[in-house]
C-alpha cells in the first residue's frame, strides 16, 4: 500500500513537472490518472468535505455560490513529519504559502482576477485553479472541488447559470478516470440530489461514484441516514460514507480541524443507530478514497505504462527531427559547417547520379529537347536554290566558277551554323536550370534536415552553390560556342576536294569511296541533276552539299554538346559545389561561424522541452516498471 501510493505521488509529482493537468489539450499522463471529482448540489458541503480530508482549512466559505471555478487540489504527502505544511498555486510557482488563510485569499483573488479578465459578468468559469499542498499528514491524492450544482438560479444568479454550472461538472466527471465522490446533504431528500443526478448520467453502473452523506447532524429530528449507509436506500457498488463537518456557526466561532473530528466521532459514536456502522467519519472517508484510488492505479498501470512507452518514442522522433545541440566552440563549429556542407554536395550528386529527378532530366534534354529544336531549325530557307543563288552571286560574283564557289558556300554554312548555335545554349541553360532545382531538392532531401535548422547558412549554402552554377554555365556556354566555331573553321580545301572526289566517285564507283560520300548517302550525286536546267542544277548542288555538310556537323554538334555541358558543368557541379564555400568558412572566425549557425531560439527552446518531457516521463515509465 505505501509503495503504490509512492508510485501515484511520484506519478502525479511528474504530472504537475510536465505542467500537464486535468484541462491541459495534450495532457500526457494525467488524463490517465485516476481523479477524485467532488460533485453535488449548492451548498451541500463539498468544500467541507475536501477541508476534512485534507485535515486544512483553506477553502473560501459562505453562502451562494461560494466555488466559483474548479479547483484541482493535489495532496501530496511529505516524508518529514516536523515539516511546516504549505500550498503552491501553479499560477505563482515557486511560492510556497505556509498560511492557509493566506491560501483561502489568494483562491478568492485569483477567482475575481480571472473572472474579471474574462468579463461579461460571470459568475463562474470551468478554468480551474490548481493547488498542491504539501504535508505529512495527507493521503496522496488529487481532487477536483467542483463549483455546486442547482436546478433552480438563486441569487439574481442569470437564468444560464443552471446549464453552465451542469456542463462545467459534467465536464470533469465523463473521463473514466474520474472517480465521482457525489456529496448529497442527508437532511434533504436523496430523489432530489444533483451530485446523484449526475453521477447517474456519466456513470450509470456505479462503477466510479461513492456516495457521500453531509449534514448528518442535522437532520429532522428523529430521522437518520442508517438505511442510506446500509445500501437499502439507494445502492451504490462503491457504498456510501456519512460524515459531519462544521457548521456554519462553528466556523464562525472558529473551531478547529481538529475539534471538528473529535466532535464528529463523538456524534457517531454517541448514537446508536451509527455505533455499529463502519462507513462513517471523516477519517473513514480519506482512508477509503486512498484504497480507492490505489485501486483504480493498480487497474490502469499497464495502459498507463504502454501510453508513456507511446509517448516516449514520439518524443524520441520529434527530437531526432529537430538535430542535435550546437557546440560553440570554433573547431566543432567549423567541423559542423563544413559536414552539412558535405552532406548537401553529396545531396546534390546523388541526385545528380540518380534517376528520375537527375540523370534522367539531363538526358531527356540531350536526347530529346535537344534532337528536336535541331532537327526543326529551318535550314531548308537557306537552301532554297533562290537563296542560294542570291548568296552565291553575292559572294562571288556572276562570274562562273572552276571548282566551287567558295565564298558562297562558306556564307551558306555560316547561315546554318548560326542556327544551330541557338538550340545548343538553349540545351546549357535547360541542364543549368535542372542542376538548380536539383540544388533546391538536395537542401530538402532527409540528410539535410540539419541544415534546415540554420538559416544562415542554408541561405549561403544556396548562394554559393548558385554562383558556382553560374559560372560552370558560362564555362559550358564558352565551351559549345567553340564547338560551333570549330566547325565553321573545319570548312576548309579538304572539303571542296571531297565534293570534288565525291562527285567523280558518283560517275565512277571504281574510284576509291571518299569519305564525304559517304557521310551523305547515295542520292547527292545521281544524275537527278542531269534533267535540270544547268543553271539550277548548278545550284541544286550547292544546295545539297550544303545540306549534307549541315547534317553532318548537326550530327557532330549532337553528340558533342551533351560531352562539353557533361565536362564543364555536371562534373565539375559535382566535383565542387561548395568548395569556395568551404574555403571561405575555413578562415572565418568564432563569432561569424555562430552567426552562421545560429539555430533559431524557437527550435533550440522545442527541443529543450521535447527533453525535459523525456526526462520527466521516463522517470515515471521507469517507476511504473519497477513497480510492476
Ligand atoms: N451542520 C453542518 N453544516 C455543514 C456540514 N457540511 C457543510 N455545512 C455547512 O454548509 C454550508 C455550505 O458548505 P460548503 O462546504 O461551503 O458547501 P459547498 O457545497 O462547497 O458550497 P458551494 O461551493 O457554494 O456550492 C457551510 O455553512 C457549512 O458550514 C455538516 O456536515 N454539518
Amino acid at each position: 500500500m505505501e509503495r503504490v501510493i509512492g508510485l501515484v505521488n511520484k506519478l502525479q509529482q511528474i504530472c504537475t513537472s510536465l505542467g500537464d493537468n486535468a484541462l491541459s489539450p495534450q495532457s500526457i499522463l494525467w488524463n490517465r490518472l485516476p481523479t477524485i471529482v467532488v460533485v453535488g448540489g449548492q451548498s451541500s458541503g463539498k468544500s467541507s468535505v475536501l477541508e476534512a480530508v485534507v485535515g486544512r482549512d483553506f477553502l473560501p466559505r459562505g453562502t451562494g455560490i461560494v466555488t466559483r471555478r474548479p479547483l484541482v487540489l493535489q495532496l501530496v504527502k511529505t516524508d518529514d513529519p516536523n515539516a511546516q505544511d504549505y500550498g503552491e498555486f501553479s499560477h505563482a510557482p515557486g511560492r510556497k504559502i505556509f498560511n492557509f488563510d493566506d491560501i483561502r485569499e489568494e483562491i478568492e483573488r485569483e477567482t475575481e482576477r480571472h473572472l474579471g479578465k474574462v468579463g461579461g459578468n460571470r459568475v463562474v468559469s470551468p478554468d480551474p485553479i490548481y493547488l498542491t499542498v504539501y504535508s505529512n499528514n495527507v493521503p496522496n491524492l488529487t481532487l477536483v472541488d467542483m463549483p455546486g450544482l442547482t436546478k433552480v438560479p438563486i441569487d439574481g444568479q442569470p437564468p444560464s447559470i443552471v446549464q453552465e454550472l451542469d456542463d462545467m461538472a459534467r465536464q470533469y466527471v465523463k473521463g473514466d478516470n474520474a472517480i465521482i465522490l457525489a456529496v448529497t446533504p442527508a437532511n434533504a431528500d436523496l430523489a432530489t440530489s444533483d451530485a446523484l443526478r449526475m453521477a447517474r448520467d456519466v456513470d450509470p453502473n456505479g462503477d466510479r461514484t461513492i456516495g457521500v452523506l453531509t449534514k448528518v447532524d442535522i437532520m429532522d429530528r428523529g430521522t437518520d441516514c442508517r438505511d442510506v449507509l446500509l445500501g437499502k436506500t439507494l445502492k451504490l457498488k462503491h457504498g456510501w460514507v456519512a460524515v459531519v463537518n462544521r457548521g456554519q456557526a462553528d466556523i464562525n466561532s472558529k473551531v478547529t480541524m481538529k475539534d471538528a473530528r473529535a466532535k464528529e466521532m463523538e456524534f457517531f459514536q454517541g448514537k446508536s443507530e451509527y455505533q455499529d456502522l463502519q462507513n462513517t467519519g471523516t477519517t473513514f472517508l480519506a482512508d477509503k478514497l486512498s484504497a480507492h484510488l490505489i485501486n483504480e492505479i493498480m487497474k490502469s498501470l499497464p495502459s498507463i505504462q504502454s501510453y508513456i512507452e507511446g509517448t516516449i518514442a514520439k518524443l524520441q522522433k520529434e527530437l531526432t527531427a529537430l538535430g542535435g545541440d550546437v557546440s560553440h566552440s570554433r573547431g566543432a563549429m567549423l567541423h559542423m559547417t563544413l559536414q552539412l556542407c558535405r552532406k548537401l554536395e553529396e545531396a546534390f550528386s546523388h541526385i545528380v547520379d540518380g534517376g528520375k529527378d537527375g540523370g534522367e532530366k539531363i538526358l531527356d534534354v540531350f536526347e530529346i529537347k535537344l534532337k528536336e529544336t535541331i532537327n526543326k531549325l529551318p535550314f531548308q530557307k537557306i537552301l532554297t536554290l533562290k537563296n542560294v543563288q542570291m548568296v552565291v552571286n553575292e559572294a562571288d560574283g556572276y562570274q562562273p566558277h572552276i571548282i566551287a564557289p567558295e565564298n558562297g558556300y562558306r556564307r551558306l554554312i555560316e547561315d546554318g551554323l548560326s542556327l544551330l548555335r541557338d538550340p545548343a545554349f538553349n540545351a546549357v541553360e535547360l541542364v543549368h536550370q535542372i542542376l538548380k532545382n536539383i540544388v533546391t531538392m538536395a537542401v530538402n532531401t532527409p540528410d539535410c534536415r540539419d541544415l534546415n535548422r540554420f538559416f544562415n547558412l542554408k541561405s549561403e549554402c544556396i548562394n554559393h552553390a548558385a554562383s558556382t552554377l553560374e559560372r560552370l554555365r558560362k564555362d559550358a556556354d564558352a565551351m559549345v560556342r567553340q564547338l560551333v566555331d570549330m566547325e565553321a573553321s573545319y570548312l576548309s580545301a579538304s572539303f571542296f576536294r571531297e565534293i570534288v572526289a565525291a562527285e567523280s566517285y558518283a560517275y565512277d564507283p571504281s574510284r576509291p569511296r571518299p569519305a564525304f560520300y559517304t557521310l551523305t548517302g547515295d542520292n547527292l550525286f545521281e544524275k537527278r541533276y542531269d534533267n535540270m536546267p544547268p543553271a539550277d542544277a548548278h545550284l541544286q548542288k550547292i544546295s545539297d552539299h550544303v545540306s549534307a555538310y549541315l547534317a553532318i556537323v548537326k550530327g557532330q554538334l549532337l553528340a558533342t554538346v551533351p560531352k562539353a555541358i557533361v565536362h564543364c558543368m555536371v562534373v565539375p557541379a559535382k566535383a565542387g559545389l561548395l568548395t569556395e564555400l568551404a574555403e571561405e568558412v575555413a578562415g572565418k572566425e568564432e563569432p561569424q561561424l555562430r552567426r552562421l549557425i545560429n539555430e533559431s531560439e524557437e527550435i533550440a527552446g522545442q527541443r529543450d522541452t521535447i527533453r525535459k518531457r523525456l526526462t520527466l516521463l521516463q522517470r515515471a515509465s521507469k517507476e511504473i516498471a519497477a513497480f510492476m
